[in-house]
């Protein structure tokens, strides 16, 4: 194997094969066990009908089932944070079916996007990028989050995995901002595999992955942005061997995007000098 991909492995703690009833079990008593010690009365989550939420939604809602069972008190907040209307609905509804959250609310961001938008440019007298848009999306998502989490003591959980950490492929403090992360440690298609043992239907563990933060490109694959397949990252972060032009444009985000996977640089830092 490639010395940089032993390394990047390791970082993302991915497993060449999973046991989907294990992760299953050991991730809703790592949310059970983590609320337990901060003393937080639940969680909150972001679900948009793709795939990672609607994974880390049923996590969230079966921890919360076993600790009401044990007498423990403990909320989930299924939260809809749509942009004004959002084009594939049906499947973020599907979602919020199948997860069947104890609690669930509609926050919708586009008041205060376009509000940003409307300031940044009475400010600087540009228009604001539609690029530059889709990150205050993603980032005002983690601001209603954090808003309910607050009001509540909730924790608010990340979606972030192996397949989107290693190359950076979210938002620096929108997405990337969390307090807990369930799906660490999994690739796309272990996220797929763990949704199908939920007993998902069809449609939503396989469903196509989109950040589809854009006004202009609604839906726009995340392959198709990257210029990666998911099956090569998964590939890559099981040990297995790809094209080497491939490896390397892994191997170039990863690095590239390192100081997305840290706490802010400080001067006691050195990490970022090699
Ligand atoms: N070397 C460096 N050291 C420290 N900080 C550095 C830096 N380089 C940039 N920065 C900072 O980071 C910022 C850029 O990072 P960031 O704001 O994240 O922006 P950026 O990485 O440019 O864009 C986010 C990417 O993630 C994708 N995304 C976002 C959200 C969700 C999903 C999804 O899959 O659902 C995907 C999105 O489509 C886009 O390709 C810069 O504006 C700068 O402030
Ligand atoms: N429209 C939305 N409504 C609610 N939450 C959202 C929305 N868009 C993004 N999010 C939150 O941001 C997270 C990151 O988005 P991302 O696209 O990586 O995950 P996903 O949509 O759940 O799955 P996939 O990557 O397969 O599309 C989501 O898991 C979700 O918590
Ligand atoms: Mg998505």
């Amino acid at each position: 194997m490639r010395e940089l991909q032993v390394k990047i492995i390791a970082e993302m703690g991915v497993r060449p094969t999973i046991d989907p009833a294990e992760e299953t079990r050991r991730r809703v008593t790592f949310l059970k066990d983590y609320l337990k010690a901060s003393r937080t009365k639940g969680f909150v989550l972001g679900i948009s009908g793709g795939l990672d939420s609607t994974v880390a939604g049923k996590l969230a809602q079966l921890a919360v089932d076993e600790l009401e069972a044990e007498g423990v008190e403990a909320n989930f907040v299924a939260v809809r944070l749509p942009y004004k209307v959002q084009h594939d609905e049906d499947d973020a509804q599907a979602a919020l079916k199948f997860i069947d959250p104890k609690t669930s609310w509609t926050f919708d961001v586009a008041p205060a996007v376009d509000g940003f938008e409307t300031e940044f440019t009475t400010t600087t007298g540009e228009k604001i990028t539609d690029f530059n848009k889709g990150n205050i999306k993603a980032r005002t998502r983690m601001i209603a989050q954090y808003a309910l989490a607050g009001q509540h003591n909730y924790l608010v959980i990340g979606t972030d995995h192996g397949a989107e950490s290693v190359t950076g492929f979210f938002t620096k403090f929108g997405d990337g901002g969390a307090d807990i992360l369930p799906l660490f440690g999994l690739n796309k298609r272990q996220n797929r595999q763990l949704l199908e043992h939920l007993g998902a239907e069809e449609r939503l563990y396989k469903k196509e992955p989109t950040a589809d933060l854009l006004d202009d490109q609604p839906g726009r694959t995340d392959e198709d942005e990257l210029g990666l397949s998911y099956d090569h990252i998964d590939d890559y972060l099981e040990g297995r061997e790809v094209p080497e032009e491939v490896a390397e444009a892994i191997e170039h985000r990863y690095l590239v995007t390192r100081h997305k996977r840290t706490v802010p640089v400080t001067i006691a830092d050195d990490w970022w000098r090699n």
